[in-house]
Parts: structure tokens; C-alpha cells; sequence
């Protein structure tokens, strides 16, 4: 067995700053090369809609088909497929998609309004989109999970209309994506993906319907195409290559620390790992396990460029410092492995879930835990949340004015209104003063 090289980081190095954002950046060139690949796909299905989608799915996917009408998929599939599963696995989708949507009924936004003295209503009126994208991933692995996390939400927010693309690989879909489709009341499946799924649901062709928002996590072409259709639809977050940080004090069974950075890289090459501790023989035995328990995995290489690529182990003074650093990083999930996690999440200010003490494995999080999966990566957690219900409302603000409340404000707008040097403003506002 070839030693895994993953990266090691010192606080103690007079670099390390440099080193962390080495370690967190993604080759540029890289990028600008995946970013112009992005932006053709998404011009080609603005300018030739169907056609490109047909051309582009059998690059991509291998899967050709005569006509767009055959992406979709008949309903009545989802529901054989849903019919055909095995009891056990039925059981484990529907306690998964209670759980969810359990969760998923406390972040509903309500509707609220208060009256003043003189009778001026002032309020928030909430409202579900009309029509929805659910991206659900699929290049390397199926992810009925993801379709629970997109859908669950957004039915309990009310959305009337959600349409679901699932790259399908040689043409063949997951029986699990399939159920969950029908469980989740999803209302129509594509079998599309990548950069060219985002920009049908984005612009709409003839076949596929354009949608207000698109949600759900995907590979760097998904995540980059969302970036550039924003704006044109709503999305709900950068939800790229998977991510986790655990944060060990250095008493947790090092072979349960491996699989769990496993865990995340046996997603995608892309996809990040990384161990922070406080205990340099800890690391080393991390290391030791991941040695050993790596030849056995299903995803070895996959695993193994992930690690190599992305990964990294950094050793710290102290836990609040291994907080700070994990702040700064910022990660999709986060760990903490350590005896009193409810003490050290209070250090905890960015990161898209944490998972607190030995025994909450992140893979809990990712199927039935009940929080979202779908979660902001690259750093998004400084200034995004996970997917919830509150991603397929909108709020309307709502103001209504008696007459004595249109006096009173109708002073203070035309005051302002003139010096803003806006006459029509400050008219229309007057117009409802009563004078004396
Ligand atoms: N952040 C989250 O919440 C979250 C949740 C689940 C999964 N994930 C991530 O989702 C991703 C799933 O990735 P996946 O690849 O299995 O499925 P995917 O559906 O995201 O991507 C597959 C598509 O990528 C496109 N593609 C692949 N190579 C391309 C190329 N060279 N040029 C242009 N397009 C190309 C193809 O169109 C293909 O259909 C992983 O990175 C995983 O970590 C993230
Ligand atoms: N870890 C992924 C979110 O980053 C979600 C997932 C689905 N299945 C397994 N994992
Ligand atoms: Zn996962």
C-alpha cells in the first residue's frame, strides 16, 4: 500500500495563512477554464433550446435519445418504481422524509401584520413560488436523498409546481430517485443534468418548462451554472462539491475519524476533507487508519484523488484556535469530535451544519437526521444557510393607510421627498395631507 499524501498544515508556521488559502483555493486556471465551458453550454441552450439539450445530454450523459419529449419521464414510472421497491428500503425513504419534513415544518415563515393608533396597517405577507427547479445529482452516484431535501421543503412551503432534473447516465435512473420523486410529490422528471439542466430550467425550451427559482447541490458545472443564470431565476445557494471539516480533540477512535473524511471524498475528486486537532500523535494515527481502511473502499480512487487533491490535517495549539481556523474555512460540514461540543459550538460562526460529539456521524446528517442536506460550500456558510422551507417563500411587505395615518406620514415623506429633490414624490404624498 502507496503512502495517501495528504497535505499537513502547522498554526505554528509563519505562513500557515498562505498555506490555508492554498490549501482552500481552486486552481484558477482551472476555473476560468470550467467557467467559459459554463458559459457556452448556457448560450447554446438560450439560442437552440431542444436541439442543444439532445446534443448535449448524449456528450455528457452517453445517452441519446430522438426526440426531447423522451428526457421526460412518464409519471407513472415514479409510482411503479415506488410500488417495486423493497419493503425495507420503502420504510427507510418514508421515516427519511418524515423526519424531513418534521424539521422542515418549524422553518415556515408565517404572514404578520400590527395596527397603529390611527389605524395604519403594517405588515409581511408570505407567499410560495409558483414553479420550482430541483436539481438532483447523479453524474457519479444516485441521490435519492437529495431529491427528499429539495422536495420535502418546498412542498411544505406550498410551491404548486416542482420540476426535478436527475442526470441519467447511459439512460438509466435509480429506482431510489425515482420513489422519492413520488413520495416527495415532484411533478415532472427530466432526465438532464450538469450546466445544460440549470439553463433549461433557467430560460426554459420547448420541452422544458423555465421556473422561478432552482434549488438543490451539485458538481462544479451545476454550481457554476447556477452562479451565472442567477439573476435570470432565483437560486437558492452555491451548493458545490461536498466538504467536511472535523475538528478532534484526539480521543475519538482515529478509524472513525478516516471514514468520515472518506465519507465526503468518495463524493467527487473535488470534494474537500480535512482533520483539525490539537494532538500531532492524532494525526498520525489518522493518517495510519486511512492507510489501512482506504484499499477496502467501494470509491478508492476516488476517495484518493479527493484526498491527495483537496484534503489536509492541521495541527493547532488549542481547540478555540481549531474553532477560529474552522471559521475561517468556513466548511459545508463541520464536526466536532470532542468531549463537550456544546461548549466549543458557541466559538462555531460559520458552517453550513455541525454535527456535535463522537457519535453524530456527518453520514447521519446526509440521509435522516432531518436537517437539510443541501448545504452552502467554498466558503458560501459565511454569508448562506442550508436549503429550507424559507428558500420557496417570498415575503410582500404590506402597507395600508387610513387617512389620518396618510396625514401624518404625508408630512414626513414631502419633507423628505424635497430634499431628495423629487417633486412628484413629495405632491403625491401631499395630495393625501388634509389642509387646514
Ligand atoms: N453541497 C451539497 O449540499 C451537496 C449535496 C449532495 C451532493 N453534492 C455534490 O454533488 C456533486 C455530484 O456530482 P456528480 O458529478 O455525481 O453529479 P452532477 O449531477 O452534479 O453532475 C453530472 C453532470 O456534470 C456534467 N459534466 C460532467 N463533466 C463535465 C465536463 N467535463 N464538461 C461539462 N459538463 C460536465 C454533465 O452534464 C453531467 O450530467 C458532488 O460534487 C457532490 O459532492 C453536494
Ligand atoms: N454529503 C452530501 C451533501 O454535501 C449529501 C449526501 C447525499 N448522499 C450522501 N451524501
Ligand atoms: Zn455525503
Amino acid at each position: 500500500m502507496t503512502e495517501v499524501k495528504i497535505k499537513r498544515l502547522d498554526t505554528a508556521d509563519a505562513d500557515f495563512a498562505s498555506q490555508l488559502d492554498r490549501l482552500l483555493a481552486w486552481n484558477e486556471s482551472e476555473d476560468a477554464d470550467i467557467h467559459q465551458r459554463v458559459i457556452e453550454i448556457i448560450g447554446r441552450i438560450r439560442r437552440e433550446g431542444d436541439a442543444a439539450l439532445v446534443e448535449l445530454t448524449s456528450r455528457f450523459d452517453n445517452f441519446v435519445v430522438d426526440d426531447a419529449g423522451a428526457l421526460e419521464l412518464p409519471r407513472d414510472a415514479l409510482e411503479a418504481a415506488w410500488q417495486a421497491l423493497p419493503p425495507e428500503q420503502a420504510e427507510a425513504l418514508r421515516e427519511a422524509a418524515e423526519r424531513i419534513r418534521a424539521y422542515a415544518e418549524r422553518q415556515k415563515l408565517e404572514s404578520w401584520d400590527y395596527r397603529e393608533a390611527d389605524g395604519t396597517l403594517l405588515g409581511q405577507q408570505i407567499t410560495p413560488l409558483d414553479r420550482v427547479g430541483l436539481y438532483v445529482p447523479g453524474g457519479k452516484a444516485a441521490y435519492p436523498s437529495s431529491v427528499l431535501m429539495n422536495a420535502v421543503p418546498a412542498k411544505v412551503a406550498g410551491v404548486p409546481e416542482l420540476v426535478m432534473v436527475v442526470p441519467a447516465p447511459r439512460g438509466e435512473l435509480n429506482a431510489l430517485v425515482l420513489a422519492a420523486a413520488y413520495i416527495s410529490g415532484v411533478d415532472r422528471v427530466f432526465r438532464i443534468g450538469g450546466a445544460q439542466a440549470v439553463a433549461a430550467l433557467a430560460y426554459g425550451t420547448e420541452t422544458v418548462p423555465r421556473v422561478d427559482k432552482i434549488v438543490g447541490p451539485g458538481n462544479i458545472y451545476v454550481a457554476t451554472a447556477k452562479k451565472l443564470v442567477f439573476g435570470q431565476v432565483g437560486i437558492d445557494m452555491v451548493a458545490g462539491p461536498s466538504e467536511i471539516l472535523v475538528i478532534s480533540d484526539g480521543r475519538t477512535d482515529p478509524d472513525w475519524i478516516a471514514m468520515d473524511l472518506f465519507s465526503q471524498a468518495e463524493h467527487d475528486e473535488d470534494a474537500q476533507s480535512i482533520l483539525i486537532s490539537p494532538d500531532a500523535a492524532h494525526l498520525d494515527s489518522v493518517q495510519a487508519s486511512i492507510e489501512r481502511l482506504l484499499p477496502g473502499m467501494e470509491r478508492a480512487e476516488v476517495i484518493r484523488v479527493s484526498l491527495e487533491r483537496r484534503g489536509g490535517m492541521i495541527l493547532v495549539e488549542d481547540l478555540e484556535q481549531a474553532a477560529a481556523v474552522a471559521n475561517r474555512i468556513a466548511p459545508e460540514h463541520l464536526e466536532l469530535s470532542v468531549e463537550n461540543p456544546e461548549i466549543l459550538v458557541r466559538s462555531i460562526r460559520n458552517a453550513g451544519a455541525i454535527f456535535m460529539g463522537r457519535y453524530t456521524a456527518e453520514a447521519l446528517g446526509d440521509y435522516c437526521a432531518g436537517p437539510n442536506h443541501v448545504l452552502p460550500t467554498s466558503g458560501t456558510a459565511r454569508f448562506s444557510s442550508p436549503l429550507g422551507v424559507y428558500d420557496f417563500q417570498k415575503r410582500s411587505s404590506l402597507i395600508y393607510c387610513s387617512a389620518d395615518g396618510a396625514d401624518q406620514l404625508g408630512r414626513t415623506a414631502s419633507l423628505l421627498a424635497w430634499g431628495e429633490g423629487l417633486g412628484a414624490h413629495a405632491r403625491s404624498a401631499e395630495y393625501r395631507i388634509r389642509h387646514r
